[in-house]
């Protein structure tokens, strides 16, 4: 198991009160910050593990190195009604980032505990039950769960997700820069906006009670937030390595990613139906 069970009773049958007071200070803090980190999720040894696992899986040329710009929403620019629209609406703005993915097609034959974990029942539950909500695992073959590795230089611009929820398990940090930063519940307020804002982190601080949080995350621990509902972004890595490995959710069974961002991040062209 490489969740530290210890601290974090996910399996409700074996300690039914140690699971009620987790399940209940973490609502608590989703409904206060809009997500839920949890420390020391991951026990060390899986930390390690984990990590070289990745790290030798990159220096083997596992992975795709995505480095394509894309706009806020994921989606195509100009595929919708706001084609028509301003070369500055936020459909039409392309944004640099820049990461090596390591997909759920890779890791899975290194990563049986991880799977494991994906798959879980009790931790879907747990997740699910912080949520509000039923959880199902994608049936996306390669955007199920994946790793991420950012070098100096790398960084994931503002975007709202496609999937419904994630979650991050952080590996290793980056030393300088490469800060988690999301306003919770955004959606809305960005898909009103005419102009893709040039500092976004200026424009919310003029909207009323929205907040750009950046929660100081470290190995080991555990993120949940509800990626398609709130803009969020990975600042540039100024030094050092950050690693971390993302499982998407949703409401809905059977979910798959959006041919959009199968080409931009995963370097898929051509989606198996
Ligand atoms: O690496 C992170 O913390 C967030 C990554 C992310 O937003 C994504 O993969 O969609
Ligand atoms: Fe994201």
């Amino acid at each position: 198991m490489i969740v530290n069970i210890e601290k974090y009773p996910i399996d409700t049958k074996k300690d039914a009160s140690g699971y009620e007071k987790l399940l209940q200070s973490s609502i608590s803090q989703l409904t206060v910050q809009g997500f839920v980190a949890l420390p020391d999720f991951l026990r060390p040894c899986a930390i390690d593990k984990l990590t070289s696992c990745i790290l030798d899986l990159e220096r083997r040329g596992v992975g795709f190195y995505s480095c394509d710009s894309h706009n806020v929403f994921l989606e195509e620019e100009g595929d919708s009604a706001s084609f028509q629209s301003p070369t500055n609406h936020p459909r039409n703005v392309l944004l640099n980032s820049s990461k090596l993915i390591i997909d759920a097609r890779h890791l899975a034959p290194h990563f049986v505990e991880l799977t494991d974990l994906y798959e879980s029942r009790e931790f879907i539950n747990f997740v699910g039950s912080i949520l509000g909500t039923e959880l199902h695992p994608s049936a996306d073959p390669h955007g199920r769960y994946y790793a991420n590795v950012f070098r100096p230089g790398d960084g994931l611009q503002w975007h709202l997700d496609r999937s419904e929820y994630s979650v991050s398990l952080i590996l290793r940090p980056a030393h300088v820069g490469g800060k988690f930063q999301f306003v919770p519940n955004s959606r809305r307020v960005v898909e009103g906006w005419d102009d893709m804002p040039s500092d976004v982190i200026h424009a919310f601080a003029h909207e009323a009670s929205m907040v750009v949080e950046e929660p100081d995350l470290v190995a080991g621990d555990m993120y949940i937030f509800r990626g398609r509902d709130s803009l969020h972004r990975v600042s540039e890595i100024a030094e050092g390595t950050r690693i971390n490995l993302i499982l998407t959710y949703n409401a809905d069974p059977g979910v798959r990613l959006n041919r959009y961002t199968l080409r931009k991040f995963f370097g898929v062209a051509d989606p198996t139906p």
